[in-house]
């Protein structure tokens, strides 16, 4: 498991800066602890951008690439980013859960039937591909790992 902390400082023109541009998280899961006062976190669906709200003491628990491969596509990992606030800094905190990077991780065969094809093909290093792919190609890496 990889920690993280993230601080957001303010800025003037939200509307030209992101916090963290639009991805999915290359994880199996992302546990995320927000920011009690300062909102930030989106999540996109059908086209438009929701607002994650806060819940004190909640931690959200996201669903990465990884669990989606490994769900022939059951579970889908969100795309999602965060604004930044004009006036307030933001924290969050992540941990993501990710397989050891020799390990290869394929869909599960009792999810693999006539009426669920296969989807995924089975990979390994995952966090590689995804800098391969999010920040040298800026594709998404779940593009990769489909059949
Ligand atoms: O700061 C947040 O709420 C989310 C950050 C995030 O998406 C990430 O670190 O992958
Ligand atoms: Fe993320």
């Amino acid at each position: 498991m990889d920690v993280r902390f993230n601080l957001y400082p303010p800025c003037s023109r939200p509307d030209v800066v992101l916090g963290v541009k639009p991805h999915a998280d290359g994880t199996i899961i992302t546990l995320l602890l927000q920011d009690k006062q300062v909102e930030g976190l989106q999540f996109f669906k059908d086209d438009q951008w929701f607002r994650s709200p806060i819940v004190p003491e909640a931690l959200l628990i996201n669903v990465g690439d990884q669990a989606e491969i490994l769900s022939n596509g059951k579970f889908k990992s969100p795309i999602h980013r965060v604004v930044i606030n004009p006036d307030k800094e933001r924290f969050s905190l992540a941990a993501f859960c990710i397989p050891e990077s020799d390990k290869e991780i394929e869909p599960f065969e009792s999810l693999v039937k006539e009426s669920t094809p296969r989807l995924y093909k089975k990979v390994k290093d995952y966090s590689g591909i995804f800098f391969e792919y999010h920040y040298q190609q800026g594709r998404r890496p779940i593009e990769a790992a489909k059949i």
